[in-house]
């Protein structure tokens, strides 16, 4: 059979949808082309309304819709309609004797579940938006694509007419549009059990193992766009959207080139410092390593002293600041090669001055990292982690434990935790050293903690290095890491302790005079 042959005919279609957007165009349409309508509810009120002859539902299944709409096309002469096989002689003398007209066309879109949600709604509300007539004849189409087309997406509404006035869809056709049907059911349905997971996961201690993770967790993401490469330009590479519309893969370009793969990674990895500060905060990130951190009285400030930390890493970095963009700050970026900077907004003028640069990216992502989940895909698998973020009690200083030295004073702790909290962001081993609010020295990334300390003092430099608040995300197996930075000359030093070797490296700590506080909290970043 050629795909000409396979076309079938619209001359019967079920329109029912949420989303109204091109109905009326959509109505007419189809009726110039010859095609009766049957619709439920307000559909079938605005097709009406529009001039187009539309038969409502209920006189089709001389049933009322009832229940506050819950039923309205859950009924035999709906159903045996989409259902019924063209190809088969016995569905089709079954549908006669029953008399019940089949249908060619499904026009379906539903209950917006997610965005009810995100508004905030009560539970209550959230359920009555789980849409279950709607998903139903989308399935009983999608399985009968062979005699029935199905369509969800208006933006697809000039296909259909296309395919109406000209004969109808070939079998291929009618196979991907019930693929993309499956598709949006099950995203649809992910959507629902994802959101019953989340009501009673209330974290990784309190919630039973059963009730955080779901048995079947089936991730559905929507394709936003297919990205020029990969990490590598020979790594074909595309952005998935989790369907909430927030967060960095929804983020807003305002200017600059195409963002690429490793802008995404980069910029995630920048947010991921920024916000873990509650004064303005600025990071500069470079291959998802921070070069500079620094909190400052705004935002320009911030910039400007975490731009000091490392001046020759921060060329073609990646920018994130937890404020909007000032235009003074704005003045000093466009001052230095920058790919890519990300805010929550840009003050009056700000986009402009950083527009001077042709392909600086800019993009505006209002809320805060948010992601509840991790997921890192394996071979066969994915691995499922809850989001490492700053924990109570273990993060705030005031918890920690003095295991050697003199306590610090008010402020030293400060600068203390300061360096604690930007030591998150640095790839495991991470040894951070800060002073003033800023980082001074990064070591990251390093396969054992020595030559981590001994990265971050020689990017620090004597000078910076001496008189430093040095964290490590995890403890020192052995008091060496911890003796480099002794060596170098750092006041106080942060770990989270935990080590068998905990005393020796804290009797190295009292030798060299060197206040050292245990979180007892870690923060590996792999
Ligand atoms: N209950 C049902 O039988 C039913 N049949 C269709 N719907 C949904 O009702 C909406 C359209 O309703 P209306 O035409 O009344 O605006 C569509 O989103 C459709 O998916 C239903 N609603 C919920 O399940």
């Amino acid at each position: 059979m050629t795909a000409e042959e396979t076309r079938r005919p619209v001359r019967r279609a079920l329109v029912s949808v949420y989303d109204k957007t091109g109905l009326e165009e959509l109505a007419g349409g189809l009726h110039a082309a010859g095609v009766r309508i049957v619709s439920t509810g307000s559909t079938a009120a605005r097709i009406a309304a529009a001039g187009v002859p539309v038969t409502p539902v209920e006189e089709l299944t001389g049933f009322p819709e009832c229940l506050d709409g819950r039923v309205k096309t859950l009924h035999p002469r709906v159903h045996a309609g989409l259902l019924a096989d063209q190809r088969l002689p016995a569905h089709r003398e079954q549908l006669e004797e029953l008399g019940i007209e089949a249908f060619d066309l499904v026009v379906v879109n539903l209950y917006p579940f997610q965005l009810t949600v995100e508004s905030g709604a009560s539970p209550d509300e959230c359920v009555e938006q789980i849409d279950i007539g709607g998903p139903a004849m989308l399935r009983a189409a999608a399985k009968n694509h062979p005699s029935v087309a199905v369509v969800t997406d208006p933006a697809r509404y000039p296909d259909v007419l296309a395919a109406a006035a000209g004969g109808g869809f070939t079998l291929e056709e009618r196979r991907r549009l019930a693929a993309k049907a499956f598709a949006h059911t099950a995203a649809y349905d992910a959507a629902v059990a994802g959101w019953f997971a989340q009501l009673d996961a209330a974290g990784p201690a309190e919630a039973a193992e059963g009730e955080l993770f779901v048995e079947n967790a089936r991730l559905t993401f929507s394709l936003e766009r297919v990205l020029r490469y990969g990490e590598n330009p020979h790594q074909a590479a595309a952005l998935y959207g989790d369907g909430s519309g927030t967060g960095l893969a929804a983020a807003e370009q305002l200017h600059g080139k195409e963002m690429s793969y490793n802008n995404y990674v980069d910029t995630e990895a920048a947010r991921r410092a920024a916000y873990d500060h509650e004064l303005p905060c600025v990071a500069v990130v470079k291959h998802t390593n921070p070069c500079g951190i620094a909190v400052g009285a705004d935002v320009a400030q911030a910039h400007r002293r975490a731009h000091a930390c490392d001046p020759l890493s921060a060329f073609g970095g990646v920018i994130a600041a937890n404020r909007p963009v000032s235009v003074a700050m704005a003045e000093q970026v466009a001052e230095i090669f920058t790919e890519v900077i990300v805010a929550p907004g840009y003050e009056e003028g700000a986009v402009e001055v950083l527009a001077r640069k042709k392909n600086i990216r800019v993009l505006r992502c209002p809320e805060p990292p948010a992601a509840a989940t991790e997921y890192r895909p394996i071979d066969g698998g994915t691995l499922v982690q809850v989001t490492d973020r700053l924990q109570a009690p273990g993060d705030d200083p005031s918890t920690w434990r003095l295991a050697a030295g003199e306590p610090l004073p008010e402020g030293e702790l400060a600068e203390l935790a300061f360096a604690w909290r930007a030591c998150r962001a640095v790839k495991s081993n991470a040894i951070l050293l800060a002073k003033d609010g800023a980082t001074v020295g990064v070591g990251m990334g390093q396969v054992n903690r020595v030559d981590s300390a001994r990265l971050a003092v020689q990017r620090a430099g004597a000078e910076r290095a001496a008189g430093a608040y040095a964290a490590s995300d995890a403890f020192f197996p052995f008091p060496d890491g911890f003796e480099v930075l002794a060596e170098a000359g750092v006041r106080a030093v942060v770990q989270p302790g935990g080590s068998v070797r905990d005393e020796q490296v804290t009797e190295a700590a009292r030798a060299a005079s060197v206040t050292m506080y245990f979180t007892g909290t870690r923060h590996f970043f792999h």
